[in-house]
C-alpha cells in the first residue's frame, strides 16, 4: 500500500498542474507551486487553471505561490521549462530538505550549459537525490485521467520504482528505469525530430515522407544518445520511440504545430515549443561527438533562419546514400 505523502510540484503550467492532479488521485496531498499570484487564487478559490482550461481540479491541490512551501515537501516534481531550470533551481534549492527527491519533468537540453536538466538540478542543488520523469503524455489527457505510461529514471537506489509506487494509478502508469541520460535525451531530441515532422506535414511532402523523416530521425535520436552515454533500449521505449511517435503524429503538440506552420508557411505559434532551444545545442553536441544528424541540423538551420524549408529539404535530400542512415 502508498503512504500518502506530501508532493509538491514546482511549476504550474500545463504539465506541472496535470502531474499535480497525478499525485492527487494518488492519495497524496499536493502542493502546486507558481510564480504568478492570480493563477494561485483560481486554482484555490476556483479549483481551476488557465493552462488547462478543461479540467476540474481536485480540493486536495493546494497553489501558492511562496517557493518557501517546498520546504514541507516529502517529493518534489520539477515542472518548469528546460531553460527556466537553472534559475529556478537557485531559487527553490534553499528550500528542499536534505534528501528530498527532486524529480526533473521538463524536455529539453539546457541551451547555455548544454546539460541534461537532471544535471542542472544537480549542479545547483547537492542535498538531494534527482530523478526524471518522461515519456508520452500530453498533459490535457493526463488531466483528463486518460490512459498515459511514462517513464520515471533515476541512478539513486530504488529512488525510480519508490516514485513510481508513489504516483500510478489505475490511468498512469510510470515505469522504472536507472537511465537518467536515456530517458531525458529521449524526451529533449524528439521535441526537434517533432519540428522536423510538423515541417513535412505543414509543407505537405506526404505521409511517405513523413514517415521517412520520423524514422530518420529516430536514427539520429539514437545515435546521439549513445554518443552520449545512453542505453540504446531506453530510446527503444517509451521515453524515446514513444514518445516520438506521439509527437510527430499530434497538432495538439506545440513542437509537432510550431514545424507545421513553419512548412505552410503560416503565423507561427506563441506557445513553448522546447525543440526550438534544443536544437541547436543538440547540433553542438553532436559536432563534439562526431555524431550525424542532418535532420536536427536542418531543423536549426530553419529556426535560426540559415535556411529555408525548401533550402534545407534539398539539402537533404541530395545528400550522399550512405548505408548507416538506414
Ligand atoms: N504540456 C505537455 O503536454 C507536456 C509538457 N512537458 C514538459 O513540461 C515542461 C513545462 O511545459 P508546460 O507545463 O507544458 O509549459 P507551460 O507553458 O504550460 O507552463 C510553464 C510553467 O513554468 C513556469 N515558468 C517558470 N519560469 C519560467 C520561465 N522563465 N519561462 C516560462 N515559464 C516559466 C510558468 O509560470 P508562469 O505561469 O508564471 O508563466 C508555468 O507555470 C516543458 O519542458 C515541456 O516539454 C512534458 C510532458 C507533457
Ligand atoms: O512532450 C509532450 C508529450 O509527451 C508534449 O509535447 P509538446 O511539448 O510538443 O507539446
Amino acid at each position: 500500500m502508498t503512504v500518502s505523502l506530501h508532493v509538491a510540484v514546482h511549476g504550474a503550467g500545463a504539465w506541472g498542474t496535470a502531474l499535480a492532479m497525478v499525485a492527487a488521485r494518488a492519495g497524496h496531498s499536493v502542493t502546486l507551486v507558481t510564480r504568478n499570484p492570480s493563477i494561485a487564487v483560481e486554482i484555490n478559490t476556483g479549483h481551476r487553471s488557465v493552462y488547462l482550461p478543461d479540467a476540474r481540479l481536485s480540493e486536495d491541490i493546494v497553489a501558492s505561490d511562496d517557493v518557501a512551501v517546498l520546504s514541507e515537501a516529502d517529493v518534489v516534481l520539477c515542472a518548469v521549462p528546460a531553460q527556466a531550470t537553472a534559475a529556478e533551481a537557485l531559487r527553490i534549492g534553499p528550500h528542499l530538505k536534505p534528501g528530498t527527491p527532486l524529480v526533473s519533468c521538463a524536455k529539453g537540453i539546457d541551451a547555455r550549459s548544454g546539460l541534461l536538466v537532471s544535471e542542472v538540478l544537480a549542479g545547483a542543488i547537492a542535498h538531494v537525490p534527482i530523478a526524471a520523469l518522461s515519456g508520452p503524455g500530453f498533459a490535457v489527457d493526463v488531466a483528463a485521467g486518460l490512459p498515459t505510461a511514462v517513464t520515471i529514471a533515476s541512478e539513486e537506489g530504488d529512488l525510480a520504482e519508490r516514485l513510481c509506487q508513489l504516483l500510478a494509478g489505475p490511468a498512469f502508469r510510470p515505469y522504472a528505469s536507472r537511465d537518467l541520460v536515456g530517458v531525458q535525451l529521449g524526451g529533449a531530441l524528439k521535441n526537434v525530430l517533432a519540428i522536423a515532422a510538423g515541417i513535412v506535414a505543414g509543407a505537405r511532402l506526404g505521409a511517405s515522407a513523413e514517415a521517412a523523416v520520423i524514422t530518420r530521425g529516430f536514427v539520429e535520436m539514437r545515435r546521439l544518445a549513445g554518443a552520449w552515454g545512453a542505453k540504446p533500449e531506453t530510446l527503444m521505449g517509451l521515453a524515446g520511440l514513444g514518445d516520438l511517435v506521439l509527437t510527430c503524429s499530434s497538432l495538439q503538440s506545440r513542437n509537432f504545430a510550431l514545424g507545421h506552420a513553419i512548412g505552410a508557411g503560416e503565423p507561427l505559434p506563441q506557445k513553448l515549443a522546447e525543440g526550438v532551444a534544443t536544437a541547436e545545442i543538440a547540433v553542438t553536441r553532436a559536432a563534439a561527438f562526431g555524431v550525424d544528424v542532418p535532420i536536427m541540423a536542418a531543423v536549426a538551420a530553419i529556426l535560426d533562419r540559415r535556411l529555408t524549408v525548401e533550402e534545407a529539404i534539398d539539402a537533404l535530400l541530395s545528400r550522399p546514400l550512405k548505408r548507416e542512415d538506414f
